[in-house]
C-alpha cells in the first residue's frame, strides 16, 4: 500500500467571498484510515469538506488529494473520490434503482445489475427500487445517497454527517461498512456529530473552531461532542 497521504491539508483556510469561517486546519489522512471533523453547528466542517472536494476555492493554505492539488474536473480525481454531502443531489425523474445503476455504470462497474441489487438489499431499499426520490422518507433518501456513494469504485470517501436521519440499525451498519472500507485500503474523511460513529470508525479527529482548529485523539473528540463541551 502506498504511504503517500490521501489528503494533505496545510494551513487550509476556508470560507465564502474571501472571508474565513473558521481557523485554518492542517491534517493528513493516510490510506486505510478515517479522519473525523468535529465541531459545533456552523463551525465550518462542511466548508472544509467542500474545499477538499474542490467545490470551493480555499481562502488560504493548500490541500492536496492523492498527491495533487485538488481539481474536481480532473477525471482521475472524480474516479477516485466519492462523496455524500447534502440531501438534494437527486434526479427527480429517476427511480431509486436507476440512480444506483447510473452511478455504477457511469463509473465503469462490471456487472452493475448485480451490484445495484446488492446495494438495494444492503440499504433496505429493494421494495423501493421503482420509487422516485419524492416518494421516499427522509431516512430512505439518505440511504439512497449513501448507497450511491458506495456503489462505485473509490480510494477516498468523503461524508458529511452520514448518520443524519438514519435509524439505529442503519447507523450501526454504516459504522461497520466504514470499518470495512478502511480494511480494504480505502480512506474516509467524515464530518459527524455522532460519538458512536466517531468511536467505531475514526482514527483521528480535527476539532474545527473559530479561534483554533486542532488534531484530537478519538477519545478527546468523543469528549468534545458531549453536551456543554463545545
Ligand atoms: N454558501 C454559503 N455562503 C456563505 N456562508 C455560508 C455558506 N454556507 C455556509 N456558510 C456559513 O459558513 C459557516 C460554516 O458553515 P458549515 O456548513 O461549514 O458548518 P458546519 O460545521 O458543517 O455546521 P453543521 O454542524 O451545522 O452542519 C456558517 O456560519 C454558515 O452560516
Amino acid at each position: 500500500m502506498s504511504k503517500q497521504p490521501v489528503i494533505r491539508a496545510v494551513d487550509l483556510l476556508v470560507g465564502y467571498g474571501g472571508e474565513p469561517v473558521c481557523a485554518p486546519v492542517s491534517f493528513t489522512l493516510p490510506p486505510g484510515r478515517a479522519l473525523a471533523l468535529v465541531g459545533a453547528n456552523g463551525s465550518g466542517k462542511s466548508t472544509v469538506l467542500r474545499a477538499v472536494l474542490g467545490l470551493l476555492e480555499p481562502v488560504g493554505g493548500r490541500v492536496e488529494v492523492l498527491g495533487r492539488a485538488v481539481d474536481e474536473r480532473e477525471v482521475g480525481f472524480r474516479t477516485r473520490v466519492s462523496s455524500v454531502l447534502d440531501d438534494d443531489a437527486y434526479f427527480p425523474a429517476l427511480t431509486v434503482a436507476e440512480h444506483l445503476y447510473l452511478t455504477a455504470r457511469g463509473h465503469g462497474v462490471q456487472g452493475a445489475d448485480t451490484v445495484v441489487d446488492e446495494a438495494l438489499a444492503e440499504f433496505g431499499l429493494t421494495e423501493h427500487a421503482a420509487a422516485l426520490p419524492v416518494a421516499l422518507s427522509s431516512g430512505q433518501r439518505r440511504r439512497l445517497l449513501l448507497a450511491a456513494g458506495l456503489v462505485r469504485p473509490r480510494s477516498l470517501l468523503v461524508l458529511d454527517e452520514p448518520e443524519q436521519r438514519l435509524d439505529v440499525a442503519m447507523r450501526d451498519h454504516l459504522a461497520q461498512r466504514l470499518v470495512e472500507e478502511k480494511r480494504s485500503g480505502g480512506s474516509v474523511l467524515l464530518a459527524t456529530h455522532d460519538p458512536d460513529l466517531l468511536r467505531a470508525v475514526a482514527d483521528r479527529a480535527v476539532l474545527v473552531g473559530d479561534d483554533s482548529s486542532r488534531m484530537l485523539s478519538v477519545a478527546d473528540a468523543v469528549a468534545a461532542l458531549q453536551p456543554g463541551a463545545l
